[in-house]
């Protein structure tokens, strides 16, 4: 697998062009302000009224709407909600769509799952960070930046390799490494991985070993620092030097109940439901729920959002973490 980084990655292919970033959300204004930072014409397509569209103006941009913004543009970056997509790309972006422009995404859901179906003549290709959009502003304002994928569904220039190249190095991913991958491949294991184990599977681990600590009778607060504090300073571990890095940092008694218990709590069974969970996503059925859900006015989603976010963990965190001056809040 090849790694592209700064010099396989030349910025020319934006040169003199101008890129329209259509959503100023959490990958919106990261995109938006890297890629400006790196000498580029950028504009932004952003509804009015909300916080997003004042967030624009606050960072001196003009927002427009998305259809002005993609009128203007050669580069069209949808970071809208992915499931806002199908509609503001039909009655916004695609009137404006001609040979020659270029059609980017940051998730592959809706060109994989065929809810939007671009032009032949127009280049489609996916430049798709690793990471959540405020970090990608973060780590590139620190001189790095966050890793990301790239993809080419359509290729009508012959040029759109080279135009997702010069995207990504625009947001800072060629200084980590720049992958390439297919819009499958990142739409099945970017839904995998989020379901599975970033967002599902570590929140559910969480959840359950705060409910054992507390009907066992111990103190919420410490049962809170043991299942979900200390996680980040663990997990910072494991993205600077993996587990032998964990394990150097641990104590010993850590690690050997780390190596002993952990296996038995992820067991073969859970193994079993995550090969589950990836056939709903490579069958297209986690797709058609989510798409379904949102038809229905997301009745589910609201009920287990709110289930969630009335945890007993979240009200004993909320007071914790408000004793901790130096959190971002
Ligand atoms: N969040 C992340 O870190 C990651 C996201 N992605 C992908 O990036 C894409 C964007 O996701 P994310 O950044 O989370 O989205 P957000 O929800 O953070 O932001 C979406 C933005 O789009 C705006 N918007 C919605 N409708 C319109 C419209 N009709 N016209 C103009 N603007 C509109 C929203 O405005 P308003 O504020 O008014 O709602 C909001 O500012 C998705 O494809 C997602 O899968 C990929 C990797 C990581
Ligand atoms: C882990 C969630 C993510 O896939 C991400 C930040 O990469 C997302 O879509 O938000």
């Amino acid at each position: 697998m090849r790694v592209f980084y700064e010099q396989d990655a030349p910025l020319e292919p934006l040169a003199g062009k101008t890129v329209a970033i259509i959503g100023y959300g959490s990958q919106g204004h990261a995109h938006a302000q890297n890629l400006r930072d790196s000498g580029c014409n950028v504009v932004i397509g952003q509804r009015a009224g909300g916080e997003n569209w004042q967030l624009a103006k606050e960072h001196g941009f003009e927002p427009m709407s998305a259809a002005d913004a993609a009128k203007a543009a050669d580069v069209i970056q949808i970071l809208v909600q992915d499931q806002y997509q199908p509609k503001v790309y039909n009655e916004e972006v695609l009137p404006h769509l001609k040979a020659g422009k270029t059609l980017v995404f940051a998730h592959g859901f809706n060109i994989h799952f065929n809810q939007i179906l671009p032009p032949k003549d127009v280049d489609v290709v996916m430049v798709a960070p690793k990471g959540p959009g405020h970090l990608v502003r973060r780590e590139y304002e620190r001189g790095g930046g966050v890793p990301a994928l790239i993809a080419v569904h359509q290729d009508a220039s012959g040029q759109a390799l080279a135009t997702a190249l010069a995207y990504a190095r625009g947001i800072g991913s060629t200084r980590s490494g720049v992958l390439q991958t297919t819009f499958q491949e990142e739409t099945e294991t970017d839904l995998f991985g989020e379901q599975a184990v970033l967002c599902g599977g570590v929140s559910a681990l969480i959840r359950a070993g705060y409910e054992t600590l507390i009907e066992a009778g111990y103190q919420p607060e410490v049962a809170y620092f043991e299942c979900m504090h200390e996680l980040k300073l663990i997990v910072d571990l494991l993205y600077e030097g993996g587990f032998k890095k964990m394990h150097h940092s641990i104590s010993d008694t850590a690690e050997y109940g780390d190596l002993t218990r952990g296996p038995r709590l992820v067991d073969g069974r859970v193994k079993q439901e995550m090969k589950r969970v990836l056939e709903e996503i490579q069958q297209g059925h986690f797709a058609r729920e989510w798409i379904l859900e949102n038809q229905a006015g997301r009745p589910s989603f609201y009920a287990l959002r709110r289930q969630v976010e009335e945890h007993p963990i979240e009200e004993v965190g909320e007071r914790l973490r408000g004793m901790m001056a130096w959190l971002k809040k």
